[in-house]
């Protein structure tokens, strides 16, 4: 009966253990298994997980544009984080990415004002992405190119992605991106942190608890890679208060995260409540949430264009084509305004396609509160896990056509030369409805920064033989780095 019953199942639904051993047997290429081996074979873009009947590792899996729609948006409401989700990623506390409800109205609103609203925090980011760009990037470019030593181009952007965001939350330098390439104890423990917690969620409950009581393995590292994070944090968020103690004006390449919630307080929807507790929640978060996704999607980025030289050639002519006149001087570290940035389309094509193809955030996690019916007919029970895959959605020939695995920057770009905007609920990559990601605007500027000042100024060249496939991490690396010889550029 129960072979019969699975019989059209694209996996063996084995009894006792599910379909736990195809999940084990494809855990190296997971997210191309979930494309292409569950959602491919099913109409419904829906696929209903058979994890082992105890404990229950049972979840649905959508790639479906009208459930997303549904989950993210129009029933908001039934789609939790969920309180399981909370437990594994406990060190977050209570930041905006694991909570639900009040707490997260909270965090969003202080975080949305500042992040998005407040004028003096924009311009202390475009001060911050400059300091990184001219004291940390280009000289490290500069002394590859001296020395013509083969580089990690993707550990080069995650260093100066942990600068960046340090700078932007705790208003501290960790010069984690110089030429020395120093081992920066806090952003190891932050890397190690992310590390442990993907094996809790993939671990039964029961199994991580035990190990976290008798303090072993993973959890042994976590406890101990936590103690660092925390007290990195809590002594940026001393050093804070007490230069605000000593001053009455912030200056603005002062106004970091931490300041702005200080200084910020009475207007904030938090009055009385900005402990150091929550700084430390906050940041966590922040952190967490915008560390690794530029260095991610930029890497990526310059593989494809690598890969596709025709797209390289096109974004070149642009960039030459719109460049303002004030840097039509070659080995200027330029910097533009959104406005400014309007005028590369192209480019923006070739990185809204590498979201597309790599998210940085391949797969994001919801927690059905009362049973409900997807709109793709699928029912849910209450309390089931959903994970819905930005990386399949990318892949979606529904979605995006034929040629949905090709990177074609064109489909971004009108036949008037205009940006083409594609509903979130198709093109997900920053998430859709109310937690859409507030990290996105910054984000594709500074994305789109660095790619115009590297391509102008520098020949990236691949080293040849390596293998690129994705890593196994939360956020969508390449798994080995992407080795690179950097050369002058002369135009
Ligand atoms: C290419 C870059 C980025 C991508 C693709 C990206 C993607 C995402 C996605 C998919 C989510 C939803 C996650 C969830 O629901 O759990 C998210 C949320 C978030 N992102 Fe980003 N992100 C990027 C950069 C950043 C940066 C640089 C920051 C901050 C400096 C940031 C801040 C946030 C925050 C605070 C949230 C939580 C929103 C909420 O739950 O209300 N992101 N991002």
């Amino acid at each position: 009966h129960h072979w019969y019953k699975n019989r059209k199942s694209p996996v063996t639904n084995w009894p006792v253990l599910g379909m736990l051993p195809s999940l084990i047997c494809n855990s190296d290429q997971l997210f191309d298994y979930f494309t292409h081996d569950l959602l491919d074979s099913c109409e419904s873009g829906t696929f209903k997980f058979k994890g082992p009947w105890f404990p229950s590792l049972d979840f649905v899996l959508t790639s479906n544009p009208m459930n997303v729609n549904h989950i993210f948006s129009k029933n908001f409401l039934n789609y939790e984080k969920g309180f399981e989700f909370r437990e594994i990623f406990e060190p977050f506390g209570q930041g905006i990415v694991t909570s639900d409800s009040d707490i997260w109205k909270i965090q969003r609103k202080s975080l949305h004002a500042i992040m998005v609203k407040n004028n003096k925090y924009l311009n202390y980011q475009d001060m911050v992405f400059r300091h990184v760009l001219e004291k940390g990037l280009v000289p490290v470019l500069e002394h590859a190119v001296k020395h013509g030593t083969e580089v990690d181009l993707e550990d080069v952007l995650q260093r100066f992605d942990y600068d960046n965001i340090c700078l932007l939350a705790l208003g501290f330098d960790p010069k984690a991106l110089s030429v020395s390439f120093p081992v920066v104890p806090s952003k190891v423990a932050f890397h190690d942190i992310e590390d442990c917690l993907l094996f809790r969620y993939v671990l039964p409950l029961c199994f991580w608890k035990l190990q976290q009581w008798l303090q072993i393995g993973a959890e042994k590292r976590l406890t101990k890679s936590l103690e660092i994070a925390d007290r990195f944090l809590y002594d940026c968020i001393a050093m804070k208060r007490e230069k605000l103690r000593e001053k009455t004006v912030v200056e603005d390449d002062e106004f970091d995260l931490v300041t702005a919630l200080l200084v910020e307080e009475e207007n904030l929807s938090v009055s009385g409540k900005v402990t150091d507790k929550f700084l430390r929640d906050t940041a966590y978060n922040f952190m967490a949430a915008g560390k690794d996704t530029v260095s991610a999607c930029l890497s990526w980025f310059f593989w494809l264009i690598t890969m596709n030289p025709s797209v390289k050639t096109k974004i070149l002519e642009e960039i030459e084509l719109n460049l303002p006149t004030r840097y039509k001087e070659q080995n200027m570290i330029m910097s533009f305004t959104s406005e400014e940035l309007n005028s590369f389309p192209y480019l923006n094509g070739a990185l809204c396609e590498t979201l597309r193809l790599y998210p940085p955030v391949p797969v994001n996690h919801k927690t059905a509160v009362r049973p409900d019916v997807l709109p793709s007919g699928d029912t849910v029970d209450g309390n089931t896990r959903i994970l819905i895959s930005y990386y399949s959605m990318g892949r979606s020939e529904e979605t995006w056509g034929k040629d949905c695995l090709e990177f074609k920057p064109e489909r971004w770009v009108s036949d008037k030369g205009d940006i083409v905007h594609v509903p979130t609920y198709k093109f997900s990559a920053f998430s859709a409805g109310p937690r859409t990601c507030l990290g996105k605007d910054m984000s594709l500027k500074q994305m789109k920064i660095v790619a115009i000042n590297l391509l102008r100024n520098y020949q990236v060249e691949m080293v040849e033989g390596q293998i690129i496939k994705p890593g196994k991490c939360i956020t969508l690396h390449i798994g080995n780095g992407l080795k690179v010889r950097i050369k002058k550029r002369v135009v």
